[in-house]
């Protein structure tokens, strides 16, 4: 379990760019095993593989993921994030970038893996990319914050497998609260998800950020 006080090691691009590689062979064996037919003893001998990949990564072994050397804020920082990190399989991951006028885009693909209603993204995994653009897009205004209220609209299945864009922006700062909202958008232009969100300032962000 990683702290949220523990002091993170900071990779140099040097360092990011063969776990970043690592994490990209991962993310194809997830999918690979979600869709895999090789049958029983197949899947019992690869097990057996993957599970002394995986004795050889622990061997050396952080106390909490990293961050990147790049990005104005933590949030942009973090190597191992659910959505944006690429050093995480679990990631698709979505690269999120902000504007001068902070308006926080990126654009992606989510494969199988994210399935819910069959050929259609799961409804989490939406709100995850939502929460984590909105954050991004809180973070634009200052110091940003940790997600006090999120709300969604499903307006249309999102599809699997097709160039999706995501897009938040911050409308309104009130003390530590930080308004955003933000949509997701299907390849036909139109909006599959839509939410609103505050978040709130913790006190010990304003004495840790930067
Ligand atoms: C390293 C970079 C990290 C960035 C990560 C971003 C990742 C993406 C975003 C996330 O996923 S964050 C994870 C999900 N969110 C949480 O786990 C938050 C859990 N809740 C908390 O930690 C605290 O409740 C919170 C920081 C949100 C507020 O705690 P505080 O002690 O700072 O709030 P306080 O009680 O002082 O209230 C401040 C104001 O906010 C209001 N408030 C607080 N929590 C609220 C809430 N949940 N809903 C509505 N209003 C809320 C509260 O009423 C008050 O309003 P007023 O000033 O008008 O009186």
């Amino acid at each position: 379990m990683s702290g949220a006080m523990t002091e993170r090691h900071t990779l140099g691009e040097d360092e990011a760019a063969p776990l970043a590689g690592l994490a990209a062979r991962v993310r194809e064996l997830i999918e690979a095993a979600v869709l895999t037919d090789v049958g029983r003893d197949e899947a019992r001998a690869v097990a057996d593989e993957i599970a002394a990949l995986t004795e050889r990564l622990r061997a050396v072994r952080r106390d909490a993921p990293p961050f990147l050397v790049t990005g104005a804020h933590r949030i942009d920082r973090q190597a191992g994030n659910p959505v944006s990190g690429p050093l995480n399989p679990v990631a698709p991951p979505v690269d999120l970038d902000a504007t001068a006028d902070g308006i926080v885009r990126g654009e992606f693909t989510l494969n199988d893996v994210y399935e819910g209603p069959p050929s259609y993204v799961h409804g989490g995994v939406s709100a995850m990319v939502l929460d984590q653009a909105l954050g991004m897009a809180a973070a634009q205004t200052g110091v940003g914050g940790m997600t006090a209220t999120l709300e969604l609209r499903y307006r249309r299945p999102t599809p699997l497998g097709m160039p999706l864009t995501v897009e938040a922006k911050a409308s309104r700062v009130e003390g530590r609260k930080i308004y955003a909202s933000g949509t997701i958008t299907g390849p036909d232009g139109r909006v599959t998800v839509e939410a609103t969100a505050m978040f709130v300032t913790p006190q010990n962000f304003l004495v840790q950020e930067r």
